[in-house]
């Protein structure tokens, strides 16, 4: 697939999902390339009077740049106690609508903002859909850089094969929004993805993992057919 048409197939799912926001909601807005621009294409429908009094509860600090860049009021967890809806990208989809997110290193937040909203919309390309979790991506784990040896040994008990994740255009290791750092676990087979999910979280120094089980409510996946580009949703 071309860089061309990912480009189409994000902007058309991002697309999808910003018309769906209402004047009034509060809205959580993700993180990564996808909800980008489903961020600018709400700053769109706000400039031209199309939406009115939304605000936004950023994931990170790339939201929170981005929303301000396009003009989204923003509120934190200490204003609202729920969103109306969180808007969010995937690094992977199962048919059972569950998740493997973080290739940003911030599903720690979007964990939290997600978890929040009465309907939590996932935005996607059809390539980030897979038949099981853990097939082409791997759980990323965020750390606290004092436990990072013991969680490595802790993972490795798992089955997992954890890597530590660096920094492009930047020497040593990523640091996330939070001070900490990230592990990107490779697993052969994830039998049970709830299960996992609990099992790495109650490792002493795990701060928050990338699987998404039982959150996403609603799939939107933008995809190419025929040459144009389309978007479904997962049924
Ligand atoms: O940490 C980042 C997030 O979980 C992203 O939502 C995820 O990595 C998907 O990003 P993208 O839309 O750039 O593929």
């Amino acid at each position: 697939m071309s860089e061309d048409a990912v480009k189409q197939m994000k902007q058309a799912v991002a697309k999808a999902a910003a018309d769906r926001v209402q004047s009034g909601m509060i809205v959580g807005l993700g993180t990564g390339s996808t909800t980008a621009f489903v961020i600018q294409f709400l700053g769109d429908r706000l400039r031209k009077g199309e939406l009115s009094h939304i605000s936004g509860v950023p994931t990170s600090f790339q939201a929170s740049v981005l929303a301000k860049k396009y003009g989204i009021p923003l509120v934190t967890l200490d204003d609202v106690e729920k969103l109306d809806i969180a808007i969010d990208g995937a690094d992977e989809v199962d048919p059972a609508k569950n998740l493997i997110k973080g290739g940003g290193a911030a599903h720690t937040r979007e964990k939290i903002v997600d978890s929040l909203a009465d309907q939590f919309l996932v935005v996607v390309d059809s390539s980030k859909l897979v038949p099981k979790l853990g097939a082409t991506f791997p759980v990323p784990v965020e750390v606290l850089p004092f436990a990072v040896a013991p969680v490595t040994h802790a993972l490795k008990a798992l089955g997992g094969q954890p890597e530590l994740r660096m920094g492009v255009k930047k020497d040593g290791p990523v640091v996330t929004d939070q001070g900490n750092l990230v592990l990107d676990v490779k697993f052969e087979d994830i039998p049970n993805p709830a299960e996992l999910e609990k099992t790495i979280n109650n490792i002493p120094g795990v701060v928050e993992n990338g699987l998404f089980v039982n959150v996403a409510d609603v799939i939107l996946i933008g995809e190419i057919v025929d040459g144009q580009p389309r978007v479904r949703e997962m049924g």
